[in-house]
């Protein structure tokens, strides 16, 4: 019954105005499935291949498609994902691009819940799955790759820990990012908004903290539950040449973890991701073992959504969190892995868009699949939407 019969594959628009993959999956039984590729700018040295998308579609069309047809079942996930992995020959989704990948990869699960008749996050997370929803991570003020002139940190996120539900939460968001910009009116700063929907004013990231603290607890006062925020600093973004670079100020990775322990604790910080470079596991282990208790260290550029770096980072302490992107590795059997093995081991895994985005919105269903705490999405414009809709339609069962 949802044995493939047809995968098309084309370029369309992202967020940023740049092609992507899109592709459809067709099942035997009527079965339709359709998902794009998102796309990093701060993507970490060690994630799968995103070839530019024309060679990508042309590569997949020539080695994956036929492998596909007729062949596989959209709704064994692992046997599509197995096949492309096996289509394209290479660690790293080198030949046909993860991008192109991603696409059939999340394609196909959708037209094997649709042959199910079942919503995508019963159909990946099943029967037992848990059923708790995750918390959306917003990105209120932000800056590093996604905007220029404006903070050396990427991203501060707000996190409505407090909220009663999946809902109020994805409006405490918006009310914060509103609630920002008043203020930053208020102390004269213009802000454009970066690649993300975040304000990118040019203030200091210290000018941004109280800026963040500020919005953060007026719309506590006002709602009523407790909100917290998080940061995603992309440190590998800033470290060159042994250093972390903050404009013209540099600080040592010693430096560097006093820094951010700081911040935990005089912002109550629930979250913070990428603290430190992709290659200084030490480092992580140094800050989590010090923080960890009281927050979320995250790795994303760190992990790649990877196991074996995973591995890695378990062995030594690196992280207590990591960032689930299923475009960092491929396909959503390596992204289901990675969950699987952070939560064996007793870490959180966050699932997260990118930054360049489309109207996709599967990330909403692996959230509460895989049972999250956060889901890191954004919190306006049309292609974060997209998925902090799907959300609350999860929530009242309406999708
Ligand atoms: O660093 C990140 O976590 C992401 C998403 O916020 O950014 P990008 O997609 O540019 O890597
Ligand atoms: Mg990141």
């Amino acid at each position: 019954m949802t044995r493939i019969t047809s995968v098309a594959l084309r370029r369309v628009l992202d967020s940023r105005g740049n092609p992507t993959v899109e592709a459809d999956v067709l099942t035997e039984s009527g079965g339709f499935g359709r998902a794009a590729a998102p796309s990093g700018a701060s993507t970490g040295e060690y994630e799968a291949i995103e070839l530019p998308p024309t060679e990508a579609i042309a590569a997949a069309r020539r080695h994956a498609v036929p492998r596909l047809v007729d062949e596989v079942h959209a709704g064994n996930q692992r046997e599509v994902d197995a096949t492309l992995r096996a289509a394209d020959g290479s660690e790293n989704f080198s030949e046909i691009g993860a991008n192109s990948a991603v696409a059939i990869s999340m394609a196909a699960a959708k037209a094997g819940a649709d042959v199910l008749g079942a919503p995508l996050y019963q159909h990946l997370g099943g029967a037992f799955r848990g059923d708790n929803f995750p918390t959306p991570l917003g990105n209120v003020i932000g800056g590093g790759e996604h905007a220029k002139e404006a903070t050396n940190i990427q991203e501060f996120l707000a996190a409505p820990v407090g909220a009663p539900s999946v809902s109020e939460a994805v409006f405490a968001n918006a009310k914060v990012h509103a609630r920002a910009s008043e203020i930053l009116d208020e102390r004269g700063v213009p802000a454009a908004k970066g690649d993300e929907g975040a304000w990118a004013p040019p203030v200091s990231d210290a000018e941004a903290f109280e800026i963040m603290g500020e919005a953060v607890s007026d719309v506590e006062d006002e709602l009523g539950f407790e909100i917290g925020f998080g940061l995603d600093i992309a440190a590998s973004e800033m470290f060159e040449d042994g250093v972390y670079h903050y404009g013209d100020e540099t600080k040592t990775t010693d430096e560097q973890i006093d820094y951010v322990a700081e911040m935990v604790d005089e912002y109550d910080l629930v979250y913070v991701e990428d603290p430190l470079d992709e290659n200084d596991y030490e480092g992580f282990a140094e800050l989590t073992e010090r923080v960890g208790d009281r927050t979320l260290i995250c790795g994303d550029d760190l992990f790649v959504t990877n196991v074996d770096r995973l591995q890695d980072g378990i062995d030594v302490g690196a992280a207590n969190s990591i960032l689930i992107k299923p475009n960092q590795i491929g396909t959503l059997t390596d992204a289901f892995d990675a969950v699987e093995l952070a939560s064996r081991n007793g870490m959180d895994a966050v699932i997260s868009h990118r930054s360049g985005e489309t109207e996709d919105a599967t990330i909403a269903h692996l959230a509460v699949a895989t049972d999250a705490p956060f889901i890191k999405t954004g919190t306006v414009q049309g292609e974060r939407t997209a998925k902090l809709n799907e959300l609350i339609r999860i929530a009242d069962d309406a999708v």
